[in-house]
């Protein structure tokens, strides 16, 4: 479960290794012995129906839960990991981050930084430029001094994903980074992270519902049900047709296409 496309040497530590977490929230079982390895520089795009469990267990990954089992980024276990590097380690988006309204773009996309800002220290001439580069690369740079709350849904989530760019981190979790996009911030958004993957050789752990499109950016593909694993492998081997009414209980057909499988929904 290991190999993909960009796997370290054969002596390097998985990026992430996920042994039985278990997540229990306010006494209620969340995740439920969930087992994954995600080698570096590998997209592996969690599935599954709402309240499955994914955005819990990638809370977890990021060390940003309490949880029960093991998770090792780079071989590290995140719980030994201290704060600050924790965030040069892992790079996290979730879904409707709150954020100080009147902040400028700047200025939050500049919070990524922090890591690497000395207590009571001032930014470098670095971590500027890091700023510069994220909202370049994300179509911002006419956003920079605007506040927060001015901008649409698309642009915020752009400007989530900058920060955590910015954060210079090897791992990046994203939780449905691309809901608040129309299709074509969609197909844009996607291509950066993967031309960022092989550029800077990121690994990318997501969570996605438009499962066409998660299965053409993904290498491996995890459907989790009930905070259950319930299927995975590469795209094709996820996204049948059996796997989908079982666990979404839905009828949908899937089509062949250039870049993965294709999911429609089709009426009873
Ligand atoms: N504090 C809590 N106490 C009890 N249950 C919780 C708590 N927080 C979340 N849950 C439940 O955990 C389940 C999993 O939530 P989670 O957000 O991880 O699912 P998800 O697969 O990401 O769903 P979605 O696709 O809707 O975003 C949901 O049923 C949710 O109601």
């Amino acid at each position: 479960m290991t190999a993909g496309p960009g796997s370290g040497a054969a002596t390097d530590p998985p990026a992430i290794t996920v042994g039985g977490l278990t997540v229990r929230l306010d006494g209620a079982l969340i995740v439920d012995r969930v087992h994954l390895d995600v080698a570096e520089g590998e997209w592996v795009t969690v599935i599954g129906p709402n309240g499955a469990g994914k955005s819990t267990a990638l809370r977890a990954v990021a060390g940003l839960l309490p949880f029960r089992g093991t998770v090792r980024l780079h071989g590290r276990p995140v719980e030994a990991l201290h704060r600050r590097e924790r965030a040069r380690a892992v790079a996290v988006v979730v879904q409707n981050p709150v954020v100080p309204p009147a902040m400028s773009v700047y200025d939050y996309v500049l919070l990524g930084r922090t890591p690497y800002i000395a207590p009571l220290g001032r930014e470098s001439a670095a971590d500027l430029a890091a700023v510069e580069e994220e909202l370049a690369a994300l179509d911002l740079t006419p956003f920079a001094h605007r506040r927060l709350d001015t901008l649409s849904g698309g642009e915020r989530q752009r400007v989530f994903l900058a920060r955590a760019l910015a954060q210079g981190a090897r791992i990046l979790l994203l939780d449905e980074p691309t809901s608040a996009l129309d299709i074509g911030h969609q197909q844009e958004v996607l291509e950066l992270v993967d031309r960022l993957r092989a550029e800077r050789g990121l690994t990318v752990l997501a969570t996605m519902h438009d499962l066409s499109t998660a299965g053409e950016y993904a290498d491996r593909m995890v459907l989790m049900a009930g905070g259950r694993v319930v299927a995975a492998g590469v795209p094709a081997d996820v996204l049948t047709e059996a796997n989908l009414a079982e666990h979404y209980r839905v009828r949908v057909r899937v089509i062949p296409g250039d870049r993965g499988p294709l999911v429609v929904a089709v009426r009873a």
